[in-house]
């Protein structure tokens, strides 16, 4: 990554294709979003994952700001070689603060762990950047493929929870709906107005 560019970020959502495929969207004539799908296995369940590679450049920043809107997850992700593209982790949290979901899931990813020699930020800078944003840190590494794996499991396995949290919350409403009924029915059958609530049967 070049020096005073942004880092990227991925936004991951689930996808409804089965097979894992590359494509490469085009966005105008001036930017580039790239588009990734993969299959995780997380507790023995099969997700079917759209990762969007946003462009890292500022000047691509408002077509960025789009994806977060019906981004699931996301990955922040920056070059532990780059200073800059540390720093610029605050500003694209902001954005995903303002723009992205509420239960949005994120983590925080330190790339180029196999560059030690070229290291600029710190493993502890990372960890603590991520905690103020409360989020979970890893460092990974393309070039050798230490954690890539791991962190886009993470984030997709929080992406899953909070979604049967809520499916969990809907069903604890339908639970109490229906013995709100029941219980309303139980009275009415034995109450004295019982045929007019319910119409005379003969
Ligand atoms: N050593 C090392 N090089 C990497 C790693 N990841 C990416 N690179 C190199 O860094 C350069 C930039 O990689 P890109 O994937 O284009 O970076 P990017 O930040 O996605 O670029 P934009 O999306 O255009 O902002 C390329 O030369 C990659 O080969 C890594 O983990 N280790």
């Amino acid at each position: 990554m070049d020096a005073g560019r942004m880092p990227p970020s991925r936004a991951v959502g689930n996808s409804t294709c089965s097979s894992c495929l590359d494509a490469c969207i085009m966005l105008g004539p001036v930017t580039r979003v790239d588009f990734k799908m993969k299959t995780l296995e997380i507790d023995g369940i099969k997700v079917r994952v759209q990762i969007w590679d946003t462009a890292g450049q500022e000047r691509y920043q408002t077509i960025t700001k789009q994806y977060y809107r019906r981004a699931q997850g996301i990955v922040f992700v920056y070059d532990i070689t780059d200073e800059q593209s540390f720093r610029h982790i605050e500003k694209w949290a902001g954005d995903v603060d303002q723009y992205a979901p509420g239960k949005v899931q994120k983590i925080l990813v330190g790339n180029k762990s196999d560059e030690e020699l070229g290291r600029r930020v710190t493993q502890e800078r990372g960890s603590k950047l991520a905690e103020t944003y409360e989020m979970e840190f890893f460092e990974t590494s393309a070039s050798t493929s230490s954690n890539i794996s791991e962190s886009f499991t993470h984030v997709t396995a929080l992406v899953l929870q909070a979604h049967k949290r809520d499916v969990d919350n809907l069903l604890g409403c339908l639970d109490d709906y229906l013995e709100k009924v029941a219980l309303e029915d139980e009275k009415g059958s034995q109450g004295p107005d019982n045929n007019t609530r319910r119409g005379c049967a003969c």
